[in-house]
């Protein structure tokens, strides 16, 4: 069994940034997170948007926030990625987390639950998997490739101006309606570059690789009329589902889906607690900044009861 002082469940930016402000409290911390990147919402739903309320920065892109917060807390913290925590289990004084790990305390830090992308819903294999991605890590990856972006939300939109601006790349966004969701900047941005072509309304039929290239048939909405489009890689953008289900087994009281929490971020059960998105009291705004602050109430609320014995240093600067 793996021992740590604190397990931290979610690894969006107010995970990353307790995970950093235990660190300077001395804790011995665990973060996990259901995906294989960290970051949460911003990195997943908006990493090429600005953020304009982030303390301390006029602006900053949201991808950019979260590399820093994950560079600062990989140098001290234990990273376990692509795992959904399911149990918490209370043994003696300590939590057991899915069977493997011991922890003196928990933070929930778990958003609107754990994200998978809606899949692109045609008959695949292995291979064709492989060219098929779900978010964008490095925009830099597609640079010279014919890429097709599939969807009409601001992260499709947003993905395929960021593409579109690497060397050599040429795109085509696919959507099944002619109105888009995203913003209409975006779209008018997007009809402006010669490396785009918009193609609506179209439905993705099959999909299959020939002449080592993705080769996939359009149905034009309306019509019977089929076309054939070549892409080196796709991009999905067909939106996320947030699944909460294993927070309502931990036995935290809930309302709405967000956890009950006292002034001190504490959940109903001693030694859990829980910041972010996923908590709930009256007046409570979905905000990183927010969140950041809920980080540094929790943390502090632990070191008091697991080391009632030691004087605690309140500020960064004093320690
Ligand atoms: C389009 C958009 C624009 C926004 N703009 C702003 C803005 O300008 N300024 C601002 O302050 N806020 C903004 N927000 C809100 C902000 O993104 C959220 O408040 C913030 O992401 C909450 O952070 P979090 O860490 O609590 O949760 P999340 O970002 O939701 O991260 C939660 C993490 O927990 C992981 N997780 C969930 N369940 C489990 C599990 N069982 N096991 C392991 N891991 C799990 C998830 O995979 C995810 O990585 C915006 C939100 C959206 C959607």
């Amino acid at each position: 069994m793996k021992k740590f002082d604190l397990a931290i469940i979610g690894a969006g930016p107010v995970g990353l940034f307790c995970a950093n402000f235990a660190h300077l409290h001395g804790l011995n911390t665990i973060i996990f997170d259901s995906l294989a990147e960290v970051g949460g919402q911003p990195k997943l739903l908006y990493p090429f948007k600005e953020i304009l309320d982030i303390p301390a920065y006029s602006s900053i892109l949201a991808h950019e926030l979260i590399t820093k917060l994950q560079n600062d807390a990989r140098q001290h913290t234990t990273f376990v990625l692509n795992h959904p925590v399911r149990a918490i289990e209370q043994s003696n004084n300590e939590f057991v987390i899915d069977d493997d790990y011991s922890v003196r305390s928990v933070i929930i830090a778990t958003g609107t639950g754990f994200f998978s992308p809606k899949k692109f819903p045609l008959k695949t294999n292995e291979e064709i998997e492989k060219r098929i991605h779900y978010y964008v890590k490095d925009p830099q990856d597609f640079a010279h490739q014919k890429v097709g972006v599939f969807g009409g939300g601001d992260s499709a939109l947003d993905w395929a101006i960021e593409i579109a601006s690497q060397p050599a790349a040429k795109i085509k966004l696919v959507h099944r309606r002619n109105e888009f969701r995203g913003l209409e900047s975006s779209v008018t941005k997007l009809k402006s570059l010669k490396n785009v072509e918009i193609k609506t309304p179209y439905l993705p039929k099959s999909i299959e690789i020939r002449d080592n290239q993705l080769n996939i048939s359009l149905k034009k909405i309306g019509s019977n009329a089929i076309t054939d489009e070549q892409f080196d890689q796709i991009i999905v953008g067909y939106g996320f589902r947030a699944n909460n289900q294993f927070v309502k087994k931990w036995g935290v009281n809930l309302v709405n889906n967000q956890i009950e929490v006292s002034r001190s971020m504490e959940t109903n059960i001693p030694g859990i607690y829980a910041i972010g998105d996923v908590t709930t009291y009256s007046g409570r705004v979905p905000l990183i900044g927010l969140g950041f602050g809920e980080a540094q109430i929790a943390i502090t609320t632990i070191m008091r009861k697991l080391f009632p014995e030691k004087t605690l240093t309140i500020h960064s600067t004093s320690i």
